[in-house]
């Protein structure tokens, strides 16, 4: 961590960066502390914006508590923190004590411990404008001051792209796997390419691709509509020789849902969307076993949900 002081500190600055470095390698362990009770880290991620990351997060954590599995879920989604308002999720952060070094709170939604960088910003609706370094803190703080508990899986939701974001995600949790979202016309295929190349860089292995959006599923009819094409989710995973965990169908519910607050696996059971939503969360599971499996215990909610 003494490379971000530069070589040319003086006496004077040098001190600063001392302590500053001694806050960071604190923080390390934090985070260490913290991680070491986690069991599997997963990212999701998308090269294009709007492709249904959020609610793929959101809809992946919920599937995975609800096999009895205990999830967390992070949104470090600074520009398009979606999470909370997706689960009807609101509350206040609070620390577990009056102690400085005391851990905070994360928000319970059924059995599911939610943190969102929204938190963060004094008025929801503000832009944010933050710098790189910044950006980088926040993250590392929230998975150092959060009192996550044992978990089996901890899903993140990044912005699209391949900033600061994942890449602090990548480099701050070790073993993190990614889950790549994209939709199946080439536009966000060419994208997605982007997304994996940064996943080898960074040595972070990719889990799977998701393919949303795939097809429309018409109510009346059942004919399936490929709006925007079909299968490019499947032939890019296996262009890349990756594991290809689902596509998901369009249905109105999903926007009718995320705009009510209700996340998507709560609609009806028979819908081919929901369906295939619940088939890419056994996937998951399937391809990242939980290990041991801690029986879920009830938390009670420091906020509101709509689980
Ligand atoms: N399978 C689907 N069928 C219909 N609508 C969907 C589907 N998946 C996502 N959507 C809708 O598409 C919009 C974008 O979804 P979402 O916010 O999850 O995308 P995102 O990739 O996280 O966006 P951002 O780039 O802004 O972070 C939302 O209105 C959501 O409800």
């Amino acid at each position: 961590m003494s490379s971000s002081c530069g070589s040319s500190c003086s006496s004077q600055q040098g001190s600063t960066c001392n302590s500053g470095d001694a806050r960071l390698a604190q923080q390390d362990l934090a985070i260490n502390r913290s991680l070491g009770k986690i069991k599997n880290k997963i990212l999701v991620m998308s090269g294009k914006g709007g492709v249904g990351k959020s609610t793929v997060a959101v809809n992946l954590a919920l599937g995975l508590s609800r096999l009895g599995h205990k999830v967390g879920l992070m949104d470090v989604d600074l520009h398009g923190p979606d999470v909370c308002r997706m689960l009807s999720l609101s509350g206040e952060l609070v620390a577990a004590s009056d102690e400085p070094d005391a851990l905070v709170e994360p928000l319970t939604c059924g059995t599911m411990k939610v943190v969102s960088l929204e938190y963060m910003m004094k008025d929801k609706d503000d832009a944010v404008i933050w710098r790189g370094p910044l950006k980088i803190q926040a993250i590392r703080q929230f998975v150092a001051d959060m009192d996550w508990g044992e978990l089996d899986y901890l899903v993140v939701d990044a912005p699209p792209g391949t900033g600061d974001e994942p890449l602090t995600v990548a480099q701050t949790m070790p073993g993190v796997q990614a889950v790549i979202v994209t939709t199946p016309q080439e536009v966000a295929l060419a994208d997605v390419r982007k997304s994996i190349n940064f996943c080898r860089t960074v040595e972070m292995p990719v889990l799977g691709l998701i393919e949303n959006m795939s097809g429309f599923v018409c109510p009346h009819c059942g004919k399936t509509v490929d709006v925007f094409g079909a299968g490019g989710g499947k032939r890019t995973a296996e262009e890349f020789d990756l594991p290809f965990l689902g596509a998901v169908p369009m249905d109105p519910q999903v926007v009718a849902g995320g705009d009510a607050g209700k996340p998507y696996l709560s609609s009806d059971a028979a819908a081919p969307a929901v369906q295939a939503f619940a088939a890419v969360v056994r996937a998951v599971e399937t391809r990242l076993p939980p290990g041991r499996a801690i029986p879920p215990i009830p938390m009670a909610s420091a906020g509101s949900c709509r689980i």
